[in-house]
């Protein structure tokens, strides 16, 4: 389990990290969102003690970073895909990783198999594509075979293929009882991999919930309808209590009661029903609503 526990980090005058508290319990892939520049990387790496915060934990395991003992084979890391030595070839960078690690020869082989760069592997790093780095940089982050996983945007530069190869190993991992931290500007992605997330905007945290609350809670799932007789179905409703708005396509957005109820209320009254169906928010949409006060850098509406 990953803790932080009101943590904060200043650059000159900007709070990068402010007072922030939550927790990555094994078993699920936990989405870390926000807006550019709202922290995320500095928190992961306060997380890996590769900068000292100016006050409150972070902890993995319950001890600090700096103070684990084989720390490959406990937190696997992916930050800055780019970061590998250009003239090494993809093999070696693993094999160095992997020696200074007391890790086998055959599991730098497995990694490489793991993330589908076997046949690419002796190329010179400085030769792969985004996509292959970040292949490369999760095939080391697997290296030590770690119970706990922290990936600054994995899914950068990969491919459609590559984006659902992450978010399958994403998920498998957590299966596997693993602790998954991702962070991702992909909503729609992050809709389909995650099952907790935590939202940050200007260093504060925003939400901390599984993927379904947030969404319901945040923004209440509506019961789309069409009729033939929608005028008096609607009258019908709103008796009821619900609250009634124009949709598409001579649909209407209904909130306020159950699909069933609208249901029993149609058959009650013998009107015919065309369309009954949910509808539900996007996390793409409750995210950009939450988070519309705390956007640091936006362009020009259109
Ligand atoms: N080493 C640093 N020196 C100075 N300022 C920094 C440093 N690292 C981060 N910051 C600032 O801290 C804030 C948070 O940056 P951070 O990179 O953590 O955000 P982020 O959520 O990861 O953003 P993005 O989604 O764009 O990657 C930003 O205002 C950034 O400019």
């Amino acid at each position: 389990m990953i803790e932080v526990n009101e943590l904060s980090k200043t650059y000159g005058r900007t709070v990068a990290v402010d007072r922030l508290s939550f927790q990555v319990k094994p078993g699920r892939v936990t989405g870390f969102l926000g807006p550019n520049g709202a922290g995320k990387s500095t928190t992961m790496r306060l997380i890996l003690g590769l900068d000292t915060p100016d006050s409150g934990t972070a902890t993995v395991g319950g001890l600090a970073y700096a103070s684990l003992t084989d720390p490959m084979r406990q937190v696997g890391c992916l930050l800055d895909a780019r970061a590998v030595h250009g003239g090494r070839s993809g093999y070696h960078h693993l094999l160095w990783l992997a020696q200074s690690n007391r890790i086998t020869r055959s599991r730098v082989a497995r990694v490489l198999e793991l993330v589908g760069l076997a046949d690419v592997a002796h190329r010179p790093a400085r030769q792969f594509s985004l996509g292959m780095a970040q292949r490369l940089g999760v095939a080391a982050a697997l290296l030590g075979d770690p119970a706990v996983l922290i990936l600054d945007e994995p899914a950068n530069g990969l491919d459609t293929d590559g984006i659902r190869w992450i978010r399958d190993l994403m998920r498998g991992l957590a299966r596997e009882g693993r602790t998954v931290l991702l962070s991702s500007h992909l909503m729609s992605e992050m809709e389909l991999t995650a099952d907790h997330l935590v939202v940050i905007g200007q260093g504060r945290l925003l939400a901390d919930a599984p993927m379904t609350d947030f969404i319901e809670v945040n923004s209440p799932s509506a019961t789309l309808i069409r009729s033939p007789q929608a005028a008096i179905l609607i009258q019908q409703l709103a008796q009821a209590g619900a609250t009634v708005g124009p949709g598409v396509d001579g649909e209407f957005e209904i909130r306020g009661l159950p699909r069933a109820e609208i249901g029993d209320i149609a058959a009650a009254h013998q009107i015919t029903l065309h369309k009954l169906s949910t509808r539900r928010s996007t996390l793409e949409e409750v995210y950009l609503r939450m988070t519309e006060a705390s956007v640091e850098f936006r362009g020009e509406q259109r």
